[in-house]
């Protein structure tokens, strides 16, 4: 469904994709992994069509992203950015609702029915009951919700998220990618999205596609990517991996960076006990 062939890019002399070549199937649920800054939002923004590739193509179901316009892209493809535009005094509601502008009619307008999926996206991602507030006003977790509403609101057969978990607390974490696994499923959704969290990426994802250097590292399932040598060779980290069997999934014990610059860090003596009044 997303095909990415020899896809290059970077932000004035800098190339940061260098020949990426990248496939995800219909309906699969691909976590995108990496260090800080190795171009990770910069591919999905690529594939959502929001940045032109040097060189190399993205197609959608076999279609040429260049040949598309904004609105059969939108209609294509749902993304979770990491940033709202800040638009003072908008509501949650007023947003959630803009996720319907790929389908409006002739006339520009929203119906009755794009008010049920707003409503409905809401309700699936815990947002309902704040609908009426500001979003200037939402804490960092809310707000990241609110942006995931906006995207199931779109409906679009594939959605891009960029760290969905971001912000979120634990229980929240594991909800939101509980829902993007149940879209995937009841939707026939196909999923890429950005993971920090190797053993979120290893339980919930079908795939991991690992960038380092510009390129594809490693892809695969997560039984074969999730591995020492994957920890090291692209996190810099030494690790352990187990077989969690309870979630039927890799997990990973970070030891500490590899890197001499960032070795393991020397704690101090651990100060217990109640604080002495000087
Ligand atoms: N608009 C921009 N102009 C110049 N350089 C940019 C721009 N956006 C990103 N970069 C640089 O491109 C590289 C890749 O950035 P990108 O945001 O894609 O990385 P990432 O893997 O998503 O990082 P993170 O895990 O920190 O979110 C980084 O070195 C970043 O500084």
């Amino acid at each position: 469904m997303i095909t990415v062939s020899g896809l290059e890019f970077g932000y004035g002399d800098r190339t940061v994709l260098d020949g990426i070549d990248l496939t995800v199937g219909h309906g699969e649920l691909v976590a995108l992994v990496g260090v800080n800054g190795c171009g990770k939002s910069t591919l999905l923004r690529l594939i959502a069509g929001l940045l032109t590739p040097r060189r190399g193509t993205v197609r959608l179901d076999g279609t040429d992203l260049a040949s598309l316009s904004r609105r059969e892209v939108a209609r294509r493809l749902a993304v979770l950015h990491q940033a709202l535009a800040p638009v003072p005094g908008l509501t949650v509601r007023q947003l959630v609702r803009q996720g319907r502008y790929p389908h409006r009619g002739p006339l520009g307008m929203l119906g009755e029915p794009d008010d049920g999926v707003a409503e409905e996206a809401m309700e699936l991602t815990g947002v309902a009951h704040m609908a009426g507030r500001v979003l200037d006003t939402l804490s960092g977790g809310e707000r990241q919700r609110v942006r995931l509403a906006l995207a199931v609101a779109q409906r679009s057969p594939i959605l891009l998220l960029d760290e969905p978990t971001a912000h979120l607390d634990v229980r929240h974490q594991l909800e939101v990618l509980a829902l993007v696994r149940r879209l995937r499923d009841s939707r026939d959704l196909t999923v890429l999205a950005v993971l920090h969290e190797l053993d979120h990426a290893a339980r919930f994802a079908d795939r991991i596609v690992a960038l380092a250097g510009g390129r594809v590292a490693a892809d695969g399932p997560p039984r074969e990517v999730v591995t020492e040598e994957l920890l090291a060779t692209v996190f810099g980290v030494r690790g352990r991996v187990v077989h969690d069997e309870r979630n039927d999934a890799p997990h990973c014990f970070l030891d500490h960076p590899l890197d001499a610059a960032h070795g393991p860090a020397v704690a101090g003596p651990a100060v217990h006990g109640p604080a002495v009044s000087p």
